[in-house]
């Protein structure tokens, strides 16, 4: 299956770079339709309680996830392989969460993300963090479309 992250050179994102040394280097495996993640928490990704893990780290890595998810599907929208010819690139938008349960630290958290509208400028992407059986995240994505040159600025 096709890493995204893989794919694309000239990333320094903090979530997905696969060359960013303090990042969290998640990577998303597109097989078409969903893109998947599995990350796997330290014990110094918890929240107050030391078993279970912060929410910004779970709003961190759903970000990224979706909108590499978002990459992806646009590449394949355009009949292109993910990374070739001009330059594809999204941003956050939105980002809406609702922390359904406690996300055990033990983990891992394993992410799907899908799109579920593709427009011109945006695509709302929806994503389901679980562990193990246990839903504990779900969240809704806006992508904005952005020129390439944003990856520069
Ligand atoms: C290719 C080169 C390689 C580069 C290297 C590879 C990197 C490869 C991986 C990177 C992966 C990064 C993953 C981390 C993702 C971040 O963390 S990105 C950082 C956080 N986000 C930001 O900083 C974004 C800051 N905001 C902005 O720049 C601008 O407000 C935005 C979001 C681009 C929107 O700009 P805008 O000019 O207002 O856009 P506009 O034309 O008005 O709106 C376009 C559409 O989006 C909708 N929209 C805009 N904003 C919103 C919003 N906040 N809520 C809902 N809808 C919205 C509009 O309603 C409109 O919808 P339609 O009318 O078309 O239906």
């Amino acid at each position: 299956m096709t890493i995204i992250q893989h794919q694309m050179s000239g990333n320094h994102c903090f979530g997905c770079s696969p060359d960013n040394p303090h990042g969290h280097h998640i990577e998303s495996r597109w097989d078409g339709q969903v893109a998947t993640c599995t990350f796997q928490p330290q014990t110094w990704h918890c929240a107050g309680s030391p078993n279970f893990v912060y929410g910004g780290l779970i709003a961190s890595v759903i970000d990224c996830h979706s909108i590499c998810t978002a990459i992806a599907e646009a590449y394949q929208r355009e009949g292109r392989a993910i990374g070739t010819g001009d330059g594809i690139l999204y941003v956050t938008g939105h980002l809406d969460i609702r922390y359904l349960a406690a996300a055990p630290i033990a983990g891992p958290l394993v992410l799907a993300a899908r799109v579920t509208e593709a427009g011109a400028r945006k695509s709302l992407v929806s994503c389901d963090l679980h562990v193990g059986e246990t839903l504990c995240a779900q969240a809704e994505v806006v992508a904005v479309k952005v020129p390439a040159s944003w990856g520069d600025a």
